[in-house]
């Protein structure tokens, strides 16, 4: 009935309210493969994410589970920073997965070791940066070895070294065995995860084919500016493929892919809208 895979979309719709989210949405995840997902703001890869995670239900459609025994670890797009230690919080989500306390306490210490976080076990999260953050979201999904690891957004944020680190934890965990399916923002990390790549778009998914391998060294382009959400708006319909984030302080950034460059610079510039920085990206294999 699963052919094999560890979870399978049949036919899924999501609406909230009377809005459809997604449509007719059909996937199915195998052991050790890993999926990227990929969509403008909104299109909704967090939705997808916890349907196929079981945390929200779907409108209408089917969600097959290879067996009841799967284990699926889930990192939310961002942890908050808590007045504990990693230690503690671990501990904590451990207890509330049911794990025997002997075997949670050597699994956390064996994930600090992984992360290389083994010097900061006892200090308090409300001092970690974003990157130490993250790798306590991944060991939070990593408590028991999942089949399948759900990331959201893994990479946001992160500084280069940060980057790197985590890239080369996840290459890891996926060469153990475990699955991957993760929403990732940005195209060459995207790449370096080395998966089938699929794109939200209008509610649909759609797998990204031919894609060509040296594209993968590609550069792409991050614009920052300000914009108004009725810029913001304007720019993102024209522009389907390029995705953005926005910081706490309202900048937003652009990644833009090089066949978009052009003439999303050409926007830019025909409608006055300032830009702040413009770089050029490229991430070695
Ligand atoms: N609980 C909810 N109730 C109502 N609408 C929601 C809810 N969660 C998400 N949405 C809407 O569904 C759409 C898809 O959201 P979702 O967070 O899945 O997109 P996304 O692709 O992950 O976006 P981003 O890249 O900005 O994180 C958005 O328009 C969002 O406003």
């Amino acid at each position: 009935m699963t052919d094999g895979a560890l979870v399978t979309l049949k036919d899924i719709t999501k609406k909230y309210g009377s809005r459809a989210v997604l449509t007719d949405i059909s996937l199915s995840i195998k052991h050790g493969e890993c999926i990227l997902l990929r969509g403008r703001n909104g299109s909704g890869k967090s939705t997808l994410l916890r349907i196929v995670t079981g945390l929200i239900p779907v409108t209408t459609g089917e969600r097959l589970l290879d067996n009841s025994q799967l284990i699926i670890g889930y990192t939310p797009d961002q942890l908050p920073r808590l007045r504990l230690t990693s230690t503690e919080y671990l501990t904590h989500m451990g207890r509330i997965s049911g794990m025997p306390a002997k075997e949670l306490a050597n699994r956390i210490k064996a994930l600090h070791a992984f992360f290389n976080l083994e010097q900061s076990s006892k200090l308090k999260m409300t001092h970690f940066s974003k990157g130490m953050l993250q790798k306590v979201n991944l060991m939070q999904a990593t408590l028991k070895t999942p089949n399948l690891l759900v990331l959201d957004e893994p990479f946001s944020g992160l500084d280069a070294e940060s980057i790197q680190h985590l890239l080369d934890s996840l290459k890891r965990i996926k060469a153990e065995g475990t699955s991957i399916l993760a929403a990732v923002h940005d195209p060459l990390l995207a790449n370096q995860l080395e998966g089938r790549t699929y794109w939200i778009r209008q509610g649909k998914l759609i797998e990204e084919k031919g894609e060509q391998p040296q594209n993968s060294l590609a550069p792409h382009f991050e614009l920052e500016c300000i914009l108004s959400e009725e810029e913001l708006s304007h720019v993102s319909n024209q522009f389907p493929d390029v995705t953005w984030i926005t910081d706490e302080h309202g900048r937003i950034t652009f990644t833009i892919l090089k066949n978009d460059y052009r003439d999303f610079l050409l926007e830019f510039i025909n409608n006055d809208f300032e830009i702040i920085s413009l770089q050029r990206k490229e991430m070695n294999a």
